[in-house]
């Protein structure tokens, strides 16, 4: 009964997407996801957002470390470690990836400067990995993190989408199930130390929450900057 109980209990972040769920959707729904969606995306943009995705993905890597490290120290279920593990380990094979699609796309990686909000966004990262920072609290802007583009990307692979065929490699990499049960794992973490920190840390989690979220747009927002808007 009790287990019953607690499979049907809806956890802080589901609580958290709803209340939120408009910023939820700028994040998740955002114009540059319509247009590969759409099949309308710019080639250009596309191009910019893979290349400054590279700069962040690599940037995560020591931020992604971090939360391993809090999991081994803090956690109460050694579970956690070992689907953040999951997580490290995709890393290698994330960054060839990357490798590949930009040299289909004539990207060259060692000449992406990354733009403002790339900056900004890793900093945030940076700033999530100090001691200080309770692994409730790093967990949750993990799961975010991997969740908006989850999300996102398995939006343009609906039955009723339009993606152009050379971009659904793209999306397949976020969008497909086996990343979707990933972080459906962080989720469960984040939900169960939710539910027993208290009342502070649960306020600090959900101002992490929003402010990946606000990451997130100012990210995607990047992909159409021109260059006279490099500081954006
Ligand atoms: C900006 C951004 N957010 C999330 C992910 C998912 O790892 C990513 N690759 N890039």
């Amino acid at each position: 009964m009790e287990k019953h109980e607690k499979t049907n209990k809806m956890g802080i972040v589901d609580k958290w997407l709803k209340k939120h769920s408009v910023a939820y959707s700028g994040a998740t729904r955002h114009p540059f996801i319509h247009s590969i969606r759409h099949g309308t995306v710019d080639l250009s943009s596309f191009k910019r957002w893979l290349g400054q995705d590279y700069v962040f993905v690599r940037a995560s890597v020591p931020f992604v470390a971090s939360v391993l490290l809090k999991a081994w120290k803090e956690s109460d279920d050694s579970s956690d470690v070992e689907v953040i593990l999951g997580g490290v380990a995709a890393f290698n094979d994330e960054l060839a990836w990357f490798k590949k699609e930009a040299s289909k796309w004539d990207v060259s990686l060692s000449d992406v400067v990354p733009l403002n909000a790339n900056l900004r966004y890793c900093s945030f990262l940076e700033s999530l990995m100090s001691s200080d920072i309770e692994y409730t609290v790093a967990i949750t802007a993990f799961w975010a993190c991997e969740t908006v583009y989850q999300d996102s990307f398995a939006h343009c692979l609906e039955d009723n989408s339009n993606t152009p065929e050379e971009l659904r490699e793209t999306c397949e990499r976020w969008g497909n199930d086996g990343f979707g049960q990933y972080c459906l794992s962080l989720r469960e973490i984040a939900n169960r130390l939710l539910d027993k920190a208290p009342a502070d840390v649960v306020s600090k989690a959900e101002v992490v929450f929003l402010r990946v979220l606000e990451y997130e747009v100012e990210f995607w927002n990047m992909s159409h900057a021109e260059t006279s808007g490099l500081t954006l």
